[in-house]
């Protein structure tokens, strides 16, 4: 057996803990508790300095008391990043002093990528997209292999603003609670009466909480009337409706990357997971989808000792362990850097997970048309000979979220994507012709064609082609909204040239701003990162085609590239 020695203290838990292959053997822990407002970085860091001797000394003792010897320990791991750089600094120099004392290597383990090892290890997940919501972090996360045996955790959706936990902290600071106020937020939603509509943003892939949280404070400002003495329902009623829309963002992000990748488990991490409600919004996701959904025990799930631990043993089994020149820390660490090399080769089945893949995110294509009762909704027969080939793109309902959030999202996308697929015609980018439309369907032409997604690493040079159909689609002022391999189908004829199609306009909008245009191609450059073998080398030619098509194209790849920063760990956030 392998014994491992962790220490986390990026933000308020400082947790040192001793792991072998099977569980936990010791561990200690002291918290930092803000006496007023949010975590400060200085205090934090403090608290953690005069703590860290006797967490350690009561993890040897408790150690010790299991009838281990200190010589038993194989290595000392600790969280490299991201976090707050203060903390980061005492944690890593502890774990340097504890390495030199015990004469074993160093590990230096990516915080988030523990989040997400801890609950492989705690529940009977093999191969999920993960959820990973903490104070400063949201990302939806699944592990890619790049050659055999080597890998990367992927990420497919971000916050670009700030992290879904320290969104709600900040909302309930301002509701004059206490730090951390997600629990309270999850207690105070139990009572409410009625929802109160907030911004819902997802964009592709990536969300945003600010603008929520804000609105959220708003609100409570607004409807809150001293007279009527409604405070506490109006508090109530905010922090349910904060939730249902923030958890929706969320587990809809999810169930895009599901059908993106084709895979089908869902794994929760991070402090927010804690919570309940998501844990039932994404548990619903999955049982609609047929997919399977785990989460680890609670003491997993926020900043624990155990996950460093863990993740340093994997880490250190596969050779990968520092000096202490190198052992220094990185507050912006982000868990794609981590070149992952502790796990098996995996065999994958391209048909298997094609056909997973037809299970769009939000909406199911209908080619049956008769079985899926097309006259009715429609009011004319169904497909006759004459007619081209037809499928019915139909949204359907979504019991994760409020039947009042579901139908207004399912409507707006549905008339959305109508109206831009019209636009961009008119543009002449090649999209499928619209037959039909009722609330919440399509009857649109059927692409015979892949997704690009499986034809563009055999042949990149359709990363050029793409750059110029979406040069084209912004210099029009009409941004996609979801940009992925998935939502281009390339057909390819014996008689004519290759076309590309893009399809799935529901998230579009017509906006002339770089930022919008910006934020755009990030989503398209994320999944060129997170699917594709030579990611730089699409972009390159992507940027190349769009260049030819648009000439404003430069400030906007700047602007994708600014964005791109932005996803980082940053300091407070
Ligand atoms: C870099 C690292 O230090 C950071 N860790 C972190 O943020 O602590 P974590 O323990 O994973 O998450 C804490 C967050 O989780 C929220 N939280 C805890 N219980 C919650 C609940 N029941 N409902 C909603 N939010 C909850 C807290 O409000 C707080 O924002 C991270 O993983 O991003
Ligand atoms: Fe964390």
């Amino acid at each position: 057996m392998t014994i491992i020695l962790g220490i986390e203290g990026t933000a308020w838990n400082l947790s040192a803990a001793i792991v072998n292959e099977d569980d936990v053997i010791a561990e200690s822990t002291r918290t930092y508790k803000p006496a007023a407002g949010g975590i400060h970085p200085r205090e934090a860091a403090q608290h953690h300095a005069a703590h860290v001797g006797e967490v350690i000394d009561e993890l040897f003792r408790a150690f010790e008391e299991k009838g281990y010897s200190r010589s038993d320990i194989d290595a000392v791991a600790f969280s490299k990043g991201p976090g707050l750089g203060p903390c980061l600094r005492i944690v890593g120099t502890a774990a340097r002093m504890v390495s030199l004392m015990l004469e074993k290597p160093l590990v230096g383990v990516n915080h988030c990528v523990a989040h997400i090892e801890v609950g492989l290890w705690k529940t009977d997940a093999t191969d999920p997209i993960t959820l990973y919501v903490s104070g400063a972090n949201s990302q939806v996360l699944a592990y890619e292999e790049n050659e055999p045996g080597i890998g990367a955790y992927r990420v497919f959706g971000e916050t670009l603003d700030i992290g879904l936990g320290n969104s709600l902290d900040k909302f309930a600071r301002s509701a004059g609670l206490p730090h951390p106020g997600g629990p309270l937020v999850e207690k105070y939603a139990k009572e409410a009466t009625e929802y109160i509509e907030l911004p819902y943003t997802v964009k592709g892939m990536d969300f945003f909480f600010s603008g929520l949280s804000t609105a959220a404070t708003r609100a409570l400002k607004e409807k809150s009337n001293p007279n009527k003495n409604n405070i506490d329902e109006t508090l109530a009623n905010v922090c349910y409706s904060y939730q249902e829309t923030a958890f929706a963002m969320a587990v809809e992000v999810t169930e895009r990357a599901l059908a993106h990748t084709g895979k089908n488990e869902v794994l929760l991490a991070g402090g927010v997971g804690a919570n309940s409600r998501i844990r039932e919004m994404l548990e619903q996701m999955c049982a609609d989808r047929g997919a399977k959904f785990f989460v680890p025990e609670k003491k997993f799930m926020g900043d624990n000792g155990a996950m460093i631990a863990y993740t340093g043993l994997l880490m250190f089994k596969a050779g990968d362990t520092l000096s202490v020149e190198e052992s220094y820390v990185d507050a912006g660490f982000r868990p794609d850097e981590v070149k992952v090399s502790w796990k098996e080769e995996k065999q994958k089945n391209r048909a298997e997970e094609i056909k997973k893949m037809q299970n769009g995110a939000e909406a199911v294509v209908h080619a049956e048309l008769k079985s899926y009762g097309f006259e009715k909704e429609f009011g004319v027969a169904a497909n006759d000979q004459n007619q081209p080939e037809m499928v019915v793109k139909e949204r359907i309902q979504k019991n994760y979220r409020l039947p009042q959030i579901d139908s207004k999202l399912r409507k707006e996308r549905t008339r959305t994507e109508v109206r831009m697929l019209t636009e961009a015609r008119r543009c002449g980018i090649t999209v499928p012709v619209i037959y039909g439309v009722s609330d919440y369907a399509i009857k649109m032409e059927q692409i015979q064609g892949l997704p690009l997604k499986f034809v563009i690493d055999e042949n990149e040079t359709i990363a050029e082609e793409v750059g110029k159909t979406i040069g084209k689609l912004h210099a029009n002022n009409i941004i996609h909204g979801d940009l992925t391999t998935s939502n281009m189908i390339y057909k390819q004829t014996p008689d004519s040239d290759a076309k590309l199609y893009l399809i799935d306009f529901g998230l579009s909008f017509s906006e002339n701003s770089v930022e919008a245009k910006g934020v755009d191609i990030h989503v398209l450059f994320q999944t060129f990162d997170s699917s594709h073998k030579n990611p730089e080398k699409l972009k390159d030619l992507f940027a190349a085609g769009y260049r030819k098509s648009y000439k404003e194209a430069d400030s906007i790849l700047k602007r994708a590239e600014e964005i791109k920063m932005r996803g980082r760990y940053i300091e407070g956030k």
